[in-house]
């Protein structure tokens, strides 16, 4: 079935109310035909979901627990000293966002989260590194906090390691898309990858229902891959039938979801699905989600098997990067 078709066909049935798990085992094989298998059930998850669990994605147990080690340090430090690396004193929006800062829902009165974001960096810093320089709100310089030099070891061999689980998943993508495996290669040359390590104090008593964890929202990127403290529900995702479906984090797994710039590219064939985090477990839940986007100068131009006579084009053709920044602003600039 073609991939319009097969949209269609989704978009026709009952919604989803489960998400589904996708086993990674076969991304480093070079057999076409295991290589197909897989791509398939990505395809069905990213035209059905846009939700998917990945099993077997290659990041090594202890670097997730070093890194949520160190972000613990962090978010419990004073607020004086976060504030060293606060958002506002960088130029793109990198380092520390305080509790209601940000508000991915504009009819919210704030996301109830506190936040630290870093883009690439290698470990050692070639200061004469103008690729980064010249990648707008793509790349741009990191801070660290001052007072704990441990954090930026942890959290980037975590970042490392999900790039690389990134990068091996746009083959997969073009696959799942009937493109060539190498379509995204010269469209994501500067891993536009942005880290953000969360941390949601428990909402107890009275919950605000225009304050939550993180409002409803779409990602704005290709997709996010988001590790989520276990045992804690709070994720949950949109359906076509406007319920939510609770996405609890399951011990071994990742969660991926696809954002804005895939929904722009492939016409809404792949969906950038809606979702929100409320945390009423009672504890403080952490989570590490990683936004991979394309280059900036990448024009979001429909992909052809994405389009027919009963599918036009649905969207005006943006720079990627220039979509980014809007919506940068518009959740963070106030
Ligand atoms: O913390 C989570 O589970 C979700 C975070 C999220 O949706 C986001 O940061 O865009
Ligand atoms: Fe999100």
């Amino acid at each position: 079935m073609s991939l319009v078709d097969t949209a269609s066909k989704y978009e026709a049935i009952q919604a989803f109310d489960r998400i589904p798990i996708v086993d990674l085992e076969g991304l480093s094989s070079t057999s076409p035909q295991v290589r197909s298998e897989l791509a398939h059930q990505v395809r069905d998850a990213c035209v059905n979901v846009g939700f998917l669990y990945v099993k077997n994605h290659g990041i090594p147990e202890d670097y997730i627990q070093n890194a949520l080690d160190a972000m613990k340090r962090f978010f419990a430090l004073s607020l004086e000293n976060k504030m060293k690396v606060h958002f506002k004193t960088t130029p793109n929006y990198k380092g520390y966002s305080p509790l209601l800062s940000g508000n991915n829902d504009p009819n919210n009165r704030g996301d109830l989260q506190e936040g630290f974001e870093f883009g690439w960096e290698e470990f050692n810093v070639r200061t004469d590194d103008e690729k980064r320089a010249n990648d707008g709100v793509m790349a741009g310089v990191n801070v660290w906090p001052p007072d704990l030099p441990e954090f930026r070891e942890a959290v980037l061999n975590y970042y490392h390691a999900a790039v690389k689980l990134g990068k091996s998943l746009f083959p997969l993508f073009a696959l799942a898309l009937d493109l060539p495996e190498t379509f995204f290669d010269d469209k994501t040359k500067n891993s536009a990858a942005i880290m953000r390590t969360l941390h949601y104090p428990p909402q107890t008593g009275p919950v605000d229902d225009r304050i939550i964890g993180i409002g409803a929202h779409t990602d704005w990127e290709c997709f996010t891959i988001l590790w989520q403290e276990p045992e804690i529900q709070a994720l949950q995702v949109l359906n076509r039938d406007k319920q939510w479906i609770n996405a609890p984090p399951i011990p071994g797994t990742l969660v991926i979801n696809l954002g804005d710039q895939f929904a722009r590219w492939t016409n809404d064939v792949f969906k950038s699905t809606v979702h929100r985090a409320i945390n009423r477990s009672g504890v403080r839940r952490y989570s590490i989600p990683l936004f991979f986007g394309t280059d900036y100068d990448v024009r979001l131009e429909p992909i052809s098997t994405c389009v027919s006579s009963e599918r036009p084009p649905k969207y005006e053709v943006v720079k990627a990067g220039d979509y980014i920044r809007t919506k940068l602003e518009a959740t963070y600039g106030h």
